[in-house]
């Protein structure tokens, strides 16, 4: 069995925290590679992202390449509408009977897990590899027994970055220089996202 970890996210943009979390849970829970997977529609956040699909997978896909354990999957935004994890590992299990999966989470994220659609049933085909965010203790404690049970943590060095914080920057003019890959930065100037101007 290959061991797959699923990096699944908005990535509006990618950065580096959700790069680091996928290293992270890649070394700890022993996985032979991380797919990294945008969705469609989110199905916690309140409103759509605002940025077309296609480019949050190029972006995703720059993001990744030059590292040969990670990838990037379009399946979710193939798929279109809300995307369930549900959906995505029982599709993923059908195409790929020779690998198992986890999910890698942040803090926020596992909170909220019991709000995931069917979970009983998504926590018996994938565990979750958990990292911590600043300002986001996990509160595995609370979680239903079944659930703490799949939940594995992994520790990172923790990185206050989200892609609300790029989005904020970039509107504002500042730089990110750092905090998004070089070939992302530049796609992004490139392509005047988020309210970007092109000088760095
Ligand atoms: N800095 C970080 N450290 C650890 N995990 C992270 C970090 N940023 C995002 N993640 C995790 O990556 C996954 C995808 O996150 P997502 O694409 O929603 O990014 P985000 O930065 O939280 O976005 P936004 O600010 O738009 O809500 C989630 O499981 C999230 O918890
Ligand atoms: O399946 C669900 O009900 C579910 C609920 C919330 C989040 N998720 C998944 O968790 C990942 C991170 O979500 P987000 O909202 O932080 O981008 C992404 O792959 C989502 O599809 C999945």
């Amino acid at each position: 069995m290959r061991k797959i970890g699923i990096m699944g996210g908005t990535f509006d943009p990618i950065h580096i925290g959700h790069l680091l979390a996928a290293e992270t849970a890649l070394e700890q829970g022993g996985l032979d590679e991380v797919w990294f997977i945008p969705t469609a529609d989110p199905p916690l956040k309140d409103a759509a992202p605002s940025t077309p699909a296609e480019d949050r997978l190029a972006m995703t896909r720059l993001a990744v390449e030059g590292e040969y354990r990670f990838r990037a999957l379009d399946l979710e935004i193939r798929r279109g509408g809300t995307s369930y994890s549900y959906d995505t590992v029982k599709q993923l299990q059908a195409q790929h009977p020779d690998c198992s999966f986890s999910y890698i989470i942040g803090s926020d994220r596992i909170n909220d897990l019991p709000k995931w659609h069917r979970i009983g049933e998504l926590a018996a085909m994938a565990g979750f590899i958990g990292l911590e965010r600043p300002g986001e203790k996990p509160m595995t404690d609370s979680l239903p027994p079944y659930l703490q049970a799949s939940v594995q943590m992994a520790r990172m060095p923790q990185i206050g970055i989200s892609s609300t914080l790029i989005r904020e920057r970039l509107l504002a003019g500042k730089s990110i220089r750092y905090l998004v890959p070089d070939p992302v930065c530049d796609y992004i100037r490139r392509h005047g996202m988020y309210g970007s101007t092109t000088h760095h």
